[in-house]
C-alpha cells in the first residue's frame, strides 16, 4: 500500500493495533473507507458527518478519526484508469489499519466479477458478519409488535456456497466434475448431467466453531438469553448438519454446557440456552415468535437470505447495520446488509441509516462508547420526530420526507 500512488494516507493520524488479544485505539486513528457503488457516495457523505460530529461532540476535540479514502468497485476503476476492481493497495490498507467502514459494491448476475464485497471478506478472513436486528421506536413496520424482535446474526462469512467455487454448464471444468462425480464417485442423482453447472459448497470444522465460538461469547459478553444455530442439515447432512453437530461439541467443550432434557438442546452455566431450529421453519419461527430468539449462529448464505428478512420486521434494509469481523486477528469491515439499490444513486434520498449505524458499530469496537451512544440519540430521536427518508415517510402517518443529506443534519442536531 505505501506503494500504491493513489492512496493518499493522512500527515497526522496512527494505527489502531491489535495488543493481548485486546484493541489499542489511539486518539487519532486513521480508518480507510470506502465510498461504495450506486447510492454509496449519497450514504457516505451523510454518514461521515454524524460519525464526525459524534466523535466531537463526546471528546470535545480529544479524540478525531482521520479518514483514509480507498477504492474498490466503479470508483477503482475510474481512480486507476483500468478494470481494476479490488486494488492490492486497497486490501492491503485495511489489513494494516485493522478497522475499516465501507459502502456497498455492485455484483452483476450470472457472469462478469464476482462479489467484491464476498472477495474482501475473504482476503482478510472476515470470519463472522455481525449483523445486529433491533426496533427503533417509530419506525413504520409489516408486523403487529416489532418490538419484540431484538436479534445478533452470526453469519459464517469465509466458506459455504457463497465462496463463488462454481462450474459453469457447457464448459470443459464442468464436465470434468460431472466426470468425477458419475465415474469416480458412483453419484446416480444428477437429474440432467450433460447441461448441469456445478457448484460446491465447502463447510469445515474450523470453520464453523469460530463462528459459533465467536457468537457464544457474544452471548456471554453481552448477557443474552439463547444462541440458536440455524442449519438445513435435514437435507445436507454433512455440511449443514455438521454445522449443528459442531456447534453442541463446541458448547460442551469449551463453555462447559449440559444437555437440556436428553438434548440435543444444552445450557451454559449462566442459563444461555443453545439450541437449533432448521431454516425454513426459523423462517417462520421468526415472523410468529420472535420473542423465542436472541443470537444466532448459521452458515454464509443462510445468513444472507435471514438477513434481509429479519431487517423487513424492523423496517428494512434502510436500517440494518453490519461487521465483518475477525476476533482473533481484530481485523474489521464494517458495512450495511443493503447493496447499491443504484435506482436512487446520486437523488440525494436514500435512507443512510445502515452505514451510519454500521460506523456506531465500529465506533463501539473501538472503545468509542459516548460517541457510540451519541449517535444512537441522534438518530433515534429523529426517527421519532418523524422527519425521515422515503423509505420510511411512505407509511408513516404524518412524517416529513427529508433527504439523506438532511438526515445526516437531522440526526447531528438531535445528538
Ligand atoms: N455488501 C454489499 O456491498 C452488497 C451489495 N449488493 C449489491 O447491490 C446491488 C443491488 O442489489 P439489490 O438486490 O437491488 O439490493 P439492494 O439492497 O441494493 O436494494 C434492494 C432494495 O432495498 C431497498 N434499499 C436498499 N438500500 C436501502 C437504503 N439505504 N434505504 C432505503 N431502502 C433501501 C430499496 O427498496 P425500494 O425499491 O422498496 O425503495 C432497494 O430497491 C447488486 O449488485 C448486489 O450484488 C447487495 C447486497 C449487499
Ligand atoms: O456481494 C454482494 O454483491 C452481495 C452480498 C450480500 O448480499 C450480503 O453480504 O448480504
Ligand atoms: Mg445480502
Amino acid at each position: 500500500m505505501a506503494t500504491d500512488p493513489h492512496i493518499q494516507v493522512p500527515q497526522s493520524g496512527e494505527k489502531i493495533s491489535m495488543q493481548g488479544g485486546k484493541l489499542n485505539v489511539p486518539n487519532n486513528p486513521i480508518i480507510p473507507f470506502v465510498e461504495g457503488d450506486g447510492t454509496g457516495p449519497d450514504i457516505w457523505r451523510a454518514s461521515v458527518r454524524v460519525l464526525d460530529a459524534a466523535v466531537e461532540k463526546a471528546y470535545g476535540g480529544d479524540r478525531k478519526i482521520e479518514w483514509l479514502e480507498v477504492y474498490a468497485g466503479e470508483k477503482a476503476n475510474e481512480v486507476y484508469g483500468e478494470a481494476i476492481w479490488l486494488p492490492e493497495g486497497t486490501v492491503e490498507a485495511f489489513r494494516e489499519y485493522l478497522v475499516g467502514i465501507k459502502g456497498p459494491l455492485t455484483t452483476p448476475v450470472g457472469g462478469g466479477i464476482r462479489s467484491i464485497n464476498v472477495a474482501l471478506r475473504q482476503e482478510l478472513d472476515l470470519y463472522a458478519c455481525v449483523r445486529p436486528v433491533v426496533y427503533f421506536d417509530g419506525v413504520p413496520s409489516p408486523v403487529r409488535h416489532p418490538e419484540y424482535v431484538d436479534m445478533v446474526i452470526f453469519r459464517e462469512n469465509t466458506e459455504d456456497i457463497y465462496a463463488g467455487i462454481e462450474y459453469k454448464a457447457g464448459t470443459p471444468e464442468a464436465e470434468k466434475v460431472r466426470a468425477f462425480l458419475q465415474d469416480e464417485m458412483g453419484v446416480t442423482k444428477i437429474r440432467f448431467p450433460e447441461s448441469s453447472a456445478f457448484g460446491v459448497k465447502p463447510v469445515s470444522k474450523e470453520g464453523s466453531e469460530r463462528l459459533i465460538r465467536a457468537a457464544i461469547q457474544y452471548a456471554v459478553d453481552n448477557g443474552r438469553k439463547s444462541v440458536t444455530l440455524v442449519h438445513k442439515g435435514n437435507i445436507m447432512k454433512f455440511t449443514e448438519g455438521a454445522f449443528r453437530d459442531w456447534g453442541y461439541d463446541l458448547a460442551k467443550r469449551e463453555f462447559g454446557a449440559t444437555e437440556l432434557d436428553g438434548g440435543p438442546w444444552c445450557t451454559l452455566p449462566n442459563g444461555i440456552v443453545i439450541k437449533d431450529v432448521i431454516a425454513d421453519n426459523f423462517l417462520q419461527q421468526i415472523l410468529l415468535r420472535p420473542r423465542d430468539y436472541d443470537v444466532v449462529a448459521t452458515l454464509n448464505l443462510n445468513g444472507d437470505y435471514l438477513s434481509d428478512a429479519l431487517a423487513a420486521q424492523v423496517g428494512g434494509i434502510g436500517i440494518a447495520p453490519g461487521a465483518n469481523i475477525n476476533y482473533v486477528t481484530g481485523h474489521s469491515v464494517f458495512e450495511a446488509t443493503h447493496g447499491t439499490a443504484p435506482k436512487y444513486a446520486g437523488k440525494d434520498v436514500i435512507n443512510p441509516s445502515s452505514v451510519i449505524l454500521s460506523g456506531e458499530m465500529m465506533l463501539r469496537y473501538m472503545g468509542w462508547t459516548e460517541a457510540a451512544d451519541l449517535v444512537l440519540k441522534g438518530l433515534d430521536a429523529t426517527i421519532r420526530n418523524k422527519t425521515v427518508t422515503y423509505d420510511f415517510a411512505r407509511d408513516m402517518e404524518g412524517a416529513k420526507q427529508v433527504k439523506t443529506s438532511e438526515f445526516g443534519d437531522l440526526i447531528i442536531a438531535n445528538m
